[in-house]
């Protein structure tokens, strides 16, 4: 039975090419901070209130204009067409009819258009949330603008720009197993270059890309703009001067920049930084109701998730991955029940408490390691 986001990988393991896996499962380097992010959750505790509660927990969120029936989002992940056939079609029937925000991967193996409309099939109950397009921006400015636009176009109603990709990370599980580029037959479908015959770039993560690039990108979109990957509180505030709508606090599930700390450790002081004038969403590490509580109590809007989305999509295309919203919808709520919680919005820092960050392996050591 899929009980836990443990449950989907496991059944997941035993139907995709272990390659494949892989490059789901791993990070950059060492892989400390993919671990970091989900032993940071379990080290923080609840302290739930009493005699407080009520008979329902309302669960939707409103987010930069976009709304949705839950705080939990789906982080932008490639690739989907390497584990079910129908690839980001699935995914977003799956995410529509839970009335989840799904952020498309630029490097998505199925066209927005088409994601798009699959979306709009599905949803249940009336409008499904808008899409939300991920972006890297490219140093070939016109393809990038078109790129937008084609986005827009879709319905997409908000940009999130990737910014923790000067360089790719190191994956030495992907280098190891030669697993380079896609197979035969994939293709990233927004790599395809109209103005070349069907051209298919390969995507480009650049050095040159700076605050002057978000500046063209504002001055060439109405669309609201999250930033995915800031983690310095300083350029938390560069990014409100620089007229950024929101923040994506993403250490890009640690696949770039190896030991960065884990996002949820961050969050306290991204919120001070940001004090209010943007919201935050925070992915890394979220596999538990408990985990969105936590992050929701220290600043987060919403959450994001990126490998349980994965691991479900293999594991039972679309039904899989909406068997896992429901079973993070259903955590939530009653984790919020426990709690003494009425929903998710006003949710008081109160409610964590951090024991001093001391040594990770003790504290994980203790509870079974990662
Ligand atoms: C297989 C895979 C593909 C990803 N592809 C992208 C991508 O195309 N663009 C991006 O900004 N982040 C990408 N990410 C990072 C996710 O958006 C997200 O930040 C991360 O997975 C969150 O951590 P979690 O996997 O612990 O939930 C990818 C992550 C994974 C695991
Ligand atoms: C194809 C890559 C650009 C996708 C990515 O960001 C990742 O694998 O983490």
């Amino acid at each position: 039975m899929l009980m836990t986001v443990q449950d989907f990988e496991t059944a997941a393991r035993m139907r995709i090419d272990p390659v494949h896996a892989d490059f789901i499962a791993g990070g950059a380097g060492d892989e400390i901070t993919v671990r970091a992010n989900e032993e940071a959750f379990r080290r923080l505790r609840l302290l739930p209130r009493v005699l407080r509660g009520s008979a329902e927990r309302a669960l939707d969120i409103s987010v930069l204009g976009s709304r949705a029936r839950t705080p939990v989002l789906l982080s932008p992940t490639a690739f989907h067409k390497l584990v079910d056939e129908e690839g980001e079609a699935a995914t977003a029937r799956a995410a529509a009819a839970a009335g989840a925000i799904m952020i498309v991967s630029m490097a998505s193996t199925v066209a927005v258009e088409d994601i798009a409309a699959a979306a709009r099939e599905a949803g249940e109950h009336g409008d499904p949330p808008p899409l939300w397009f991920q972006l890297y921006i490219q140093p070939d400015l016109g393809f990038t603008e078109a790129l937008v636009r084609r986005a827009t176009d879709a319905g997409c109603a908000a940009l999130v720009v990737t910014v923790d990709s000067p360089v790719r990370g190191a994956h030495e599980r992907d280098l190891r197993n030669g697993f380079l580029d896609l197979p035969p037959g994939l293709r990233c479908e927004h790599m395809v270059d109209p103005r070349e015959g069907g051209r298919v770039h390969p995507i480009a993560m650049s050095p040159v890309i700076s605050w002057e690039h978000i500046d063209w990108l504002r001055g060439t979109t109405s669309l609201p703009i999250l930033l995915k990957g800031a983690l310095h509180p300083e350029d938390a505030r560069l990014a409100v001067r620089h007229g950024v709508d929101g923040l994506l606090l993403s250490n890009h599930g640690g696949r770039q920049l190896d030991t960065v700390p884990a996002t949820v450790e961050l969050l306290p002081e991204i919120a001070a930084a940001v004090a209010g004038r943007i919201p935050i969403v925070l992915d890394g590490g979220v596999r538990r109701g408990t985990d969105v509580v936590k992050a929701l109590a220290l600043g987060a809007c919403a959450v994001g998730i990126g490998r349980p989305v994965m691991w479900a999509l293999a594991a039972g295309g679309e039904k899989g991955v909406r068997r896992l919203l429901e079973l993070f919808r259903e955590e939530l709520d009653h984790a919020l029940a426990l709690c003494g919680a009425s929903g998710v919005r006003g949710l008081p820092p109160d409610l964590v408490r951090a024991p001093a960050w001391g040594p990770a392996s003790a504290h994980t050591e203790r509870e079974g390691g990662a």
